[in-house]
């Protein structure tokens, strides 16, 4: 897959393959003069500034909610939205927004695709979690934004005060208008999907790649980004897990 400005990738989703596929760090800016997205050479890992892991985080989620192309076997469609207000405002995003207390992510998520496009999920996979070390958002904590995908769902995308929502070719997604660090992790989830797709995707239904508690593909990155416009160094694992896998321990071993 190629995207502007990204070389590419010879990321393969391989079902067979277990545990740590890919780490890699790096910088990345939106260009000014709006052509795309600049990809610097990667500083080394010991250049980099992240906050400590143990820094106070802030909770959000962000929803892909996917469909089988309607005119394309065998490939897939993401819903995306113009975000209206608030952080990201005029960007492209999937949905989500803040955890509140007492409410896990997952519950989240749905509430928040409810609330943003009125669609419904009734099938979400989680595939990873990123931290953003974005001061510009929160001075003093980390933004901690556990991504899922949507697979099922009831009711039809509808604009809101905070979206405007639509559908998109999975290879078509509009990179330049989104937040500079979609452009690293992004297309890694879009290979992946594109393979799951391609082999056991019946429509209306949860793939056995994504099932619940089966090892599938996490994201786990962090991301120094000292304005909302740049990428100042980023780590980026990726790694097959599931079920217990997600939580702590295999965010902290694969975060060192
Ligand atoms: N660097 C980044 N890259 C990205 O892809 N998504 C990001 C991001 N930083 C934040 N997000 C997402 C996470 C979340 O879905 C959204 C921000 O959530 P919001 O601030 O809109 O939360 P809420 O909807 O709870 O806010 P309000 O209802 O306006 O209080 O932006």
């Amino acid at each position: 897959m190629t995207h502007a400005g990204i070389p590419d990738s010879d990321f393969t989703f391989d079902p067979a393959s277990k545990g740590h596929l890919v780490s890699q760090c790096g910088a990345v800016r939106l260009d000014p003069g709006g052509a795309g997205v600049a990809v610097f050479h990667p500083p080394t890992l010991g250049d980099t500034n992240f906050r400590p892991l143990d820094a106070p985080r802030k909770g959000f989620t962000l929803v892909f909610p996917l469909r089988a192309a309607p005119d394309a076997p065998g490939r897939f469609q993401v819903l995306l939205g113009e975000k209206k207000r608030g952080l990201g405002q005029g960007l492209i995003n999937g949905f989500g927004g803040k955890i509140e207390p007492g409410e896990t992510s997952e519950e989240c998520a749905i509430r928040e695709l409810a609330e943003e496009a009125h669609l419904h999920a009734t099938s979400i996979s989680f595939v990873g979690r990123l931290n953003f070390n974005l001061p510009s958002a929160d001075p003093n904590r980390l933004l901690d934004v556990h991504v899922f995908v949507a697979w099922q769902f009831t009711g039809s995308p509808v604009e809101t005060p905070e979206m405007r929502p639509f559908w998109v070719d999975a290879d078509q997604v509009p990179f330049s208008a989104m937040w500079p660090d979609d452009t690293i992790w992004l297309p890694y989830l879009l290979s992946y999907l594109a393979g799951v797709y391609s082999s056991d995707q019946a429509p209306g239904t949860t793939p056995q790649a994504l099932a619940a508690d089966g090892p599938h593909l996490l994201l786990l990155a962090h991301f120094d980004m000292p304005d909302q416009a740049t990428v100042a160094a980023y780590r980026l694992h990726l790694a097959f897990g599931g079920g217990a896998a997600r939580g702590d321990t295999l965010w902290a071993a694969l975060s060192q």
